[in-house]
């Protein structure tokens, strides 16, 4: 924190930076053959640059690029100690890149110069540097066939991997897909968000230059029908991993339907309950993790609490609490350190997130101050993922009731429970279904936990840990026979 710079350094290092304006392809930025678009400051509604945007050639002409790289081996089966190592370089270029790599994703998408300093971009390196180091300590196994025949079970690299990434977190979501599609020597095509193509970009040519061969990383910026469906079209494409809305998610379902059944894992959307049951211990503490939750990212985050389901009992001194609380985050200009929310996306994000509030909360613009509404289960503020800054407040009874709450959504990411009671505590974790649960705090695992969701919320997958590893790769069976075929005649 004390690492943070002023709003003028920021903005200074804004002024200066050389933005990324074409797709990085074959080991080189160059134009794509599609529509251009301009890239904007979600918090000014200016243009930081014009992208020269990519299409169905561009997405076919990289296929070849990396299926060449793939098939060549100088990258999928490179040794794996080696392959860490140039990941590892690409970590230490970030990290002497991370001030410029943290505006410039302050500028593209809206997010607190806090955040970008201290979790995204830190984040970001921490993920591809775990992935790398994780790559060259997996054993491949053998089963257990008996003794006339040796079975090993291993691991290859799946092959080309489509990377489509959602705005919110670009350069996390950069890392969680690239981190261990990488390290497992799979060549990777990214389409970043539209609304944030900056600095996926500039991470390619970064890791061109810590030596990750060409074909090997492209960056195919532009819009989800001229890049991300041919994509996922596409006969040539492996795999792809999808971070988004459950929508689009489904989306590529059908795409590998109607191409080549790649494989394809989604990480959706999510309507993430926080259930505070009536022994929970320490008020303070909730009211922090709920805040942190409901409000980090403006809301922006799948794994948001956007539900507090809160027994009778403690919910005004909770409510109390977390409004005391909400008074530090500031809401305005994302490159001012003082700032904990900063723009949404887009206009048309506003919208949305704007047709959930009450009129006296509106306001206009692109920054959106958080909200707290008490409602009823059934309210749409409760089931619809808003992906803003509004926390909704569910009213219990029981504790049976929470729980049955908690499940009424169609998704399944991430919840938390509060309580001072162990057994409560797990027998919650146990009933809620959801792919991450927490207990007596918010998160999202770390590194070297699982995170996808059950329901509406994921498939086929998981981000994050050696689980993700295995997404990236095939298993393959090496049956060998050991029956000597002249053993009857004990020769040789
Ligand atoms: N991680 C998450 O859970 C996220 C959820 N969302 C939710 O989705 C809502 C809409 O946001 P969008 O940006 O429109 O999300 P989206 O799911 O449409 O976009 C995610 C990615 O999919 C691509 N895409 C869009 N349409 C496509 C198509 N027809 N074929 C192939 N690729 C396509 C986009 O270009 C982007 O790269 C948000 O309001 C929010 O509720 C948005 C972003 C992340
Ligand atoms: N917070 C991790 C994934 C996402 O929000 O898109």
């Amino acid at each position: 924190m004390s690492d943070l710079l002023t709003l003028g350094e920021y903005q200074a290092i804004a002024a200066d930076l050389d933005l990324p304006r074409t797709a990085f392809i074959d080991g080189k930025f160059r134009a794509g053959s599609g529509a251009k678009f301009a890239t904007i400051n979600p918090a000014t509604g200016d243009d930081l640059v014009e992208i020269s945007g990519c299409n169905s050639d561009d997405v076919d002409f990289a296929v070849g690029k990396a299926r060449e790289a793939f098939d060549q081996g100088g990258w999928s089966k490179m040794h794996p100690s080696d392959r860490k190592d140039v990941l590892i370089r690409l970590c230490k270029l970030m990290t002497r890149n991370r001030r410029e790599l943290a505006v410039m994703e302050s500028l593209d998408s809206g997010k607190p110069i806090l955040d970008c300093e201290t979790i995204d971009v830190p984040e970001t390196i921490h993920c591809i540097k775990w992935h790398a180091e994780a790559v060259d300590k997996i054993y491949d196994q053998t089963a257990p066939t008996g003794d006339d025949s040796i079975s090993m079970i291993v691991r290859e690299p799946i092959g080309v991997v489509g990377a489509v990434l959602p705005w919110n977190f670009p350069l996390m979501m950069l890392a969680w897909k690239i981190g261990p599609a990488l390290a497992a020597g799979c060549s990777v095509i990214v389409k970043p968000a539209e609304q944030t193509s900056l600095t996926a970009l500039r991470v390619a040519e970064l890791a061109h230059e810590a030596g990750v061969p060409r074909g090997v990383l492209q960056v195919l910026p532009g819009d989800g029908p001229s890049v991300g469906e041919p994509l996922g079209m596409h006969m040539d494409v492996d795999m792809v991993s999808f971070t988004g809305s459950t929508e689009t998610g489904k989306r590529f379902l059908r795409y590998a339907a109607d191409s080549n059944l790649k494989k394809i894992v989604l990480e959706c959307g999510g309507k993430n309950p926080a259930v505070v049951f009536h022994d929970a211990e320490n008020l303070d503490h909730v009211a922090e993790h709920v805040v942190n939750a409901a409000f980090w990212n403006a809301g922006q985050n799948c794994s948001a609490t956007s539900r507090l389901i809160v027994h009778a009992t403690v919910k005004a001194p909770l409510l109390k609490r977390i409004e005391a609380r909400l008074r530090d985050w500031k809401v305005g200009d994302p490159l001012d350190p003082g700032n904990r929310i900063g723009a949404l996306i887009d206009a048309e994000h506003c919208n949305k997130v704007r047709s959930f509030l009450n009129k006296k909360d509106m306001g206009d613009g692109p920054f959106v101050s958080p909200v707290i509404y008490e409602v009823g289960a059934d309210d749409s503020k409760a089931k619809d993922e808003i992906f803003g800054p509004v926390l909704s407040v569910i009213e219990v009874a029981t504790n049976n009731e929470a729980i049955a709450v908690a499940n009424q959504t169609e998704y399944g990411l991430a919840a938390s429970v509060f309580t001072a009671n162990t057994r409560r505590a797990i027998r919650a974790a146990r009933d809620i279904r959801a792919g991450t649960v927490t207990v007596n705090c918010y998160g999202e695992g770390d590194i070297s936990t699982p995170f996808g969701g059950y329901k509406q919320s994921g498939f086929g997958g998981r981000d994050n840990g050696v689980h993700a590893h295995d997404q990236f790769t095939e298993l393959k069976t090496i049956w060998i026979d050991l029956t000597d075929p002249s053993e009857g005649d004990n020769v040789g």
